[in-house]
């Protein structure tokens, strides 16, 4: 089952007064079935945030259309695409995102709270979604007192609690060390492989790209390659370095890490 259908999705940033458009995505298309692990790489500047940005309808395409779970945003009027962002979506940010002067506890009921889910329920899933993260034990603490690692597991948590029909991950482990970026990886693939979630995350690093089951490489707005895990990590890590190499451009190598 197809959870997310992109044709022909195009952007243009036009300038606010004098100079040129640019063309930041080309008709682009992309299909992402419901239980996929898909990565997103490209060089510096060509265009993963712009599509992430129309992913997550926070910015509208020029052109194409964008079908997410069987609706595309575009048709909604404004009160309805924010229900619409909160039902269907759930974001991990590289810098967490999270609300310091609450709990963890309560950063990752939030979503439940605003869907006015019963009591009963949110401590539920609360419960398993902590288990499942090994986050059980730091549930009562300020986001102000706990690691990095521990952050993006949170800001993990958030993002899958409501059983959104996608989760958007942009760069998450960009501001971790090795250790705790492996960790938060551990738990998308566990939300992924135990819960079938579908998550679509942009990453620089092909350590963290060789965790998805499938990358997509956009080079200058425009579908390049796509490769897709076989049996073995190790090859799949290499293979992505090698269409790396290829496609050329600026990765932010300082980011990478090895498997
Ligand atoms: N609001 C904007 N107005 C004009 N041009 C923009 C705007 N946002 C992005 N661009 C341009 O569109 C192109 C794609 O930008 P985008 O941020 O999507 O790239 P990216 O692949 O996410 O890069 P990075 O890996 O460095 O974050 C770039 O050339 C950028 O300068």
């Amino acid at each position: 089952m197809s959870i997310l259908q992109v044709k022909n999705l195009t952007k243009t940033y036009y300038p606010k007064k004098e100079g040129l458009a640019y063309k930041a995505l080309l008709p682009f298309q992309l299909q992402v079935d419901k239980g996929e692990f898909v990565g997103v790489m490209g060089p510096s500047g060509s265009g993963k945030t712009t599509l992430l940005n129309m992913l997550a309808t926070i910015d509208k395409p020029t052109a194409g259309e964008i079908i997410i779970n069987g609706t595309n945003p575009a048709t909604l009027s404004n009160n309805k695409l924010a229900l619409f962002r909160r039902k269907e979506l759930g974001f991990v940010f590289q810098d967490f995102n999270l609300l310091d002067t609450l709990t963890v506890r309560e950063n990752i009921l939030l979503p439940l709270a605003l869907d006015k889910v019963p009591y009963k329920e949110m401590e539920k899933r609360l419960a398993n979604i902590a288990e499942l993260l090994s986050i059980a034990s730091i549930l009562d603490k300020r986001t102000s007192e706990i690691s990095g690692g521990q952050k993006q597991r949170t800001a993990c948590a958030r993002a899958f609690i409501h059983q959104p029909a996608m989760v958007l991950a942009d760069e998450p482990t960009g501001n971790l060390d090795s250790k705790a970026a492996r960790q938060v990886l551990d738990t998308l693939t566990a939300m992924n492989k135990e819960r079938d979630a579908t998550i679509l995350m942009v990453t620089h690093d092909p350590t963290a790209a060789s965790y998805c089951d499938r990358i997509i490489f956009i080079k200058d707005g425009a579908f390049f390659s796509e490769i897709r895990k076989g049996d073995r990590q190790q090859t799949f890590y290499q293979n992505i370095l090698d269409t790396l190499s290829v496609l050329g451009g600026d990765f932010h190598e300082s980011t990478h890490t090895r498997p």
